[in-house]
């Protein structure tokens, strides 16, 4: 539900960086193959103990040496926090799909883009609006795409939360977690908004409380990217997703955007 409306202050263009577990650790967790080259024919216990990679991963052989389990996939894992909810309404586990429509195209191809490409993108306008967050105080949620395709992408768009005050004070959150996660209550700190591009090797979870954009698929028109969305929830509207909409002033140009690279590497973890 719609809990507060933040006027932008400036005209924002962000700039999309491949998505990586280390540039997104402060908003969660990027999922993805640890090792893909490592399979499990040839994964030991000695190989595990000699590999660091897959040590830190907590790699372990499973299926009875017909699969590698990875059992460490980053600090912000499966959270239910609704037990400091004040409505005390007990959350249960939900499974959902989003379908989403590809709002934009960009080239995977590896290179730097040339003149052209970029006078062509510019022209193009390819760019995306952000106008509205959102977050999930009480639970992680994890966006995980239907294809293990480096060619589907799609945008995450995230910003750390401003420190408390009046305006959030009312607003139901979390104030522990057990590893000290949380970006705390206050609102988004529009300022240092951050995009990246995530493919469709790559799964997302968004902390608990992290406020994030709608998802933003990616791709030629008329394809979706499809995700299996796993979460938390107590069906309280305003403790199971508080939004805030960013408002613009479009005759000026003060709008928040993201920029489309015409060509862009894509980066595993
Ligand atoms: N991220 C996104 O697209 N949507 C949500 O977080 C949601 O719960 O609606």
């Amino acid at each position: 539900m719609i809990v507060q409306t933040i006027p932008i202050p400036q005209a924002l263009t962000l700039h999309p960086l491949p998505l990586s577990s280390s540039s997104f650790s402060p908003f969660g967790n990027v999922i993805a193959n640890p090792s893909p080259s490592s399979t499990p024919q040839t994964t030991t216990v000695s190989s595990i103990a000699a590999d660091p990679l897959l040590r830190s991963h907590g790699a372990i052989s499973a299926n009875q040496g017909t699969a590698i389990q990875y059992k460490q996939l980053g600090a912000h894992g499966l959270r239910n926090l609704y037990d400091q909810a004040p409505s005390g309404k007990v959350a249960s586990g939900r499974i959902t799909m989003f379908v989403c429509a590809a709002r934009a195209e960009i080239s995977t191809s590896p290179g730097a883009a040339s003149k052209e490409e970029k006078e062509e993108a510019g022209r193009a306008k390819n760019s995306i609006p952000i106008t509205i967050l959102e977050r999930h105080p009480f639970t992680t949620q994890t966006f995980i795409p239907l294809t293990a395709n480096a060619k589907k992408q799609y945008l995450v768009v995230v910003a750390p939360s401003a420190p408390p005050g009046n305006p959030d004070a009312a607003l139901p959150a979390p104030e522990r977690n057990q590893n000290h996660l949380l970006p705390g209550r206050g609102l988004p700190d529009v300022a240092k908004l951050r995009a990246f591009i995530a493919t469709g090797e790559q799964a997302v979870t968004y902390g608990a409380g992290t406020w994030h954009a709608p998802m933003v698929a990616l791709g030629p028109a008329g394809t979706t990217v499809d995700f299996v969305v796993v979460q938390f929830a107590n069906d309280v509207a305003v403790e199971d997703c508080q939004e805030v909409v960013l408002e613009g002033r479009e005759e000026e140009g003060i709008r928040i955007e993201v920029g489309l690279p015409p060509r862009m590497e894509v980066a595993r973890l």
